[in-house]
């Protein structure tokens, strides 16, 4: 069946992957640069995932499904972070709203499952 996922926030965002051996933040993808952020909600099995496509060249440069008590911190007005077993993950977008829209529409979806 088509459209089994609807997207529940979209927002412009630096999607970054923290390199815990060198302690620093390494944008996601083969280059630096700004990529569209969706949250998708899968309306079968009611699971949220948060799909990042670079807006130069549509690389996908993050695919994450949120898992239920996921460990979020908005770290200050522009940055949304998150960790799962394997990484922990950065956004830094361009406005405060942005920031602010998204992190409640994943916080929303977070809590639903
Ligand atoms: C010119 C300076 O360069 C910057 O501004 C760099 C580049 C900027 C653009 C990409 C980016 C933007 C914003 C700031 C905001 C602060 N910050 C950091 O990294 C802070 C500083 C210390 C550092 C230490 C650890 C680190 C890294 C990985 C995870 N984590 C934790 O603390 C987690 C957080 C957490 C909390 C709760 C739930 C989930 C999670 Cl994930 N805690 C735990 C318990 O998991 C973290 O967030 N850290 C960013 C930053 O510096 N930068």
């Amino acid at each position: 069946q088509t459209n089994t996922e609807q997207s529940i926030a979209s927002a412009k965002a630096n999607v970054m992957i923290y390199d815990d051996s060198n302690k620093k933040w390494n944008p996601s993808g083969t280059t630096p640069g700004l990529s569209k952020v969706q949250i998708y909600q899968h309306l079968l099995n009611q699971t949220y995932r948060v799909v990042g496509r670079k807006i130069q060249d549509h690389e996908v440069v993050i695919n994450c499904l949120l898992q239920k008590n996921l460990k979020y911190n908005q770290a200050n007005q522009t940055f949304l972070q998150w960790r799962d077993s394997k990484q922990v993950y950065g956004l830094h977008f361009q406005s405060k709203d942005e920031a602010d829209m998204f992190t409640q529409t994943l916080k929303m979806a977070v809590d639903n499952l």
